[in-house]
């Protein structure tokens, strides 16, 4: 379970301070695939980074698996952040110099975790997200779909119970997109992980279990997916239409 309980977050820059986020809540179930959009600059990766323990805030409450983030040190957040989430991000972050499964298997082996277990593990990665022949290949050898496959597979080797996603299909075509996408929704069945994504990609989020809209900081709206996707993709790109502004990639 993630909770974010009215937050407040602000960028000081110099002697001026620029409100971002204000009276945030968000509730998200275990399991859940729930995207965040929003217009830029709306504070959509602010949050994320806020959940993820990279800043701070001044008002509010963010509750991870019961822990509420404000009680812990910088040393229990980096802990929190290595057992219980996985991150992925736009531009993959794959390490050029090692193979799609030595990538897979980078944050256990700088854990030094037990070698045998890591690679049943890493191969039930590679089959869950079907990038298992190319397992023995080099980032510069293989698709955007796969380079993000592949770095969601990264993700989930420390067996995270919440991934947090960046814009991950922001550097990928329609095809590969949802190839991610699908890998998002076998990661919810088959592992139970929650997946919270921040998106510009009305098609990629039609296909969450709920999408939460923000504008200027606030959450404006929240869209609940009732099993039709075409239904929910239209109601979303209306919600997103009255915003205005460039918050869609798909118009
Ligand atoms: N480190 C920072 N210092 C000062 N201001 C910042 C900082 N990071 C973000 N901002 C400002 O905070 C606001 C929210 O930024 P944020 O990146 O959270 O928006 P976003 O909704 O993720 O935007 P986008 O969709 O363009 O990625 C923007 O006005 C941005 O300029």
């Amino acid at each position: 379970m993630l909770e974010v309980r009215n937050l407040y977050k602000s960028y000081k820059t110099g002697s001026k301070i620029y409100p971002v986020l204000h009276d945030v809540n968000i509730s998200i179930n275990d399991g859940e695939f729930v995207s965040i959009m929003g217009a830029s600059g709306s504070g959509k990766t602010t949050l994320l980074n806020c959940i993820s323990g990279f800043i701070s805030y001044e008002k509010g409450e963010i509750i991870l698996n019961g822990k509420r983030l404000k009680d812990l040190s910088e040393e229990e957040i980096s802990v929190v952040r290595n057992e219980n989430l996985g991150f992925v991000f736009q531009d993959f972050m794959l390490l050029d110099g090692l193979t799609v499964f030595e990538n897979i298997c980078m944050p256990r082996i700088i854990q030094n975790g037990d070698w045998r277990k890591m690679e049943k593990e890493a191969n039930k990665l590679l089959e869950i997200f079907n990038i298992s022949e190319i397992s023995d290949k080099f980032p510069v050898e293989i698709s955007g779909g796969q380079k993000q496959r592949t770095a969601v597979a990264r993700a989930l080797i420390n067996e995270p119970n919440i991934i947090l996603a960046d814009e991950p299909t922001g550097n990928l075509d329609s095809k590969s997109s949802e190839s991610v996408i699908k890998s998002f929704i076998e990661v919810k069945k088959r592992l139970g992980v929650t997946v919270f994504m921040v998106t510009h990609d009305s098609i990629a989020a039609s296909y969450c279990d709920r999408v939460i809209v923000m504008k200027d900081g606030r959450v404006f709206k929240e869209i609940i997916n009732n099993g039709n996707r075409k239904e929910f993709l239209d109601k979303l790109l209306n919600i997103l239409k009255d915003l205005g502004g460039d918050n869609n990639d798909n118009e």
